[in-house]
């Protein structure tokens, strides 16, 4: 787990949609378009997956965020944010935006479970295309070590529910598996 780690860690970003975007490698290109869960996609990578929280709280938005959520009648949101780790190396930051609707009722109580357990086994959350983010792990400095400075990549997708929507931003921390293959920084 990540000690001493602020609420809310933030994540005021640019965003592109997927295919405006050069990706350097096809294996980073799998991981970054993956429809699936990525919580079971990193759990079948590692013998120990854990999520730790680092808070879920009504929060204001980042630009990036409202611009995406204009239309929105929306009065309260919530900003969940979340570490995921497979094999007790951090792997993932999660910030997503959640409307006081879904927090209240389909994601009440969800608490350090996965949100993919809930959205990816009820068909009524359909997902968008991805945008994609290319940031340097200095924009981190809390979740990455200095040691590890490199590029680091980022999706967000936005999930609609009853027409509802929520938006889920995912960031691959330099330990991530999707780095394996391929030099992201050659960009
Ligand atoms: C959307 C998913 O849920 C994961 C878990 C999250 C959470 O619990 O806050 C946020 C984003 C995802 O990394 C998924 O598994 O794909």
């Amino acid at each position: 787990m990540l000690n001493n780690l602020s609420f809310p860690v933030g994540l005021d970003v640019e965003w592109v949609y997927a295919d405006r975007v050069s990706i350097p490698n096809s294996y980073l290109k799998n991981w970054l378009l993956d429809t699936g869960s990525l919580t079971e996609r990193l759990q079948s990578m590692s013998r120990h997956f854990a999520l730790q929280k680092l808070g879920q709280a009504e929060q204001m938005l980042h630009k990036c965020e409202r611009e995406w959520l204009s239309k929105e009648e929306v009065s309260r949101w919530y900003v969940r944010e979340v570490v995921l780790f497979g094999d007790q190396q951090p792997w993932v930051f999660a910030r997503s935006v959640i409307p006081h609707q879904l927090v209240e009722g389909e994601l009440a109580n969800i608490g350090s479970q996965p949100l993919g357990k809930i959205i990816f086994n009820d068909q009524r959350f359909t997902r968008s295309k991805f945008q994609l983010c290319k940031i340097d792990s200095h924009q981190l400095t809390s979740l990455c070590a200095a040691q590890q400075h490199r590029t680091l990549w980022g999706r967000r997708s936005k999930f609609t529910f009853n027409d509802v929507n929520m938006l889920v931003a995912e960031v691959f921390l330099p330990q991530a598996p999707a780095y394996l293959t391929g030099n992201t920084d050659a960009c």
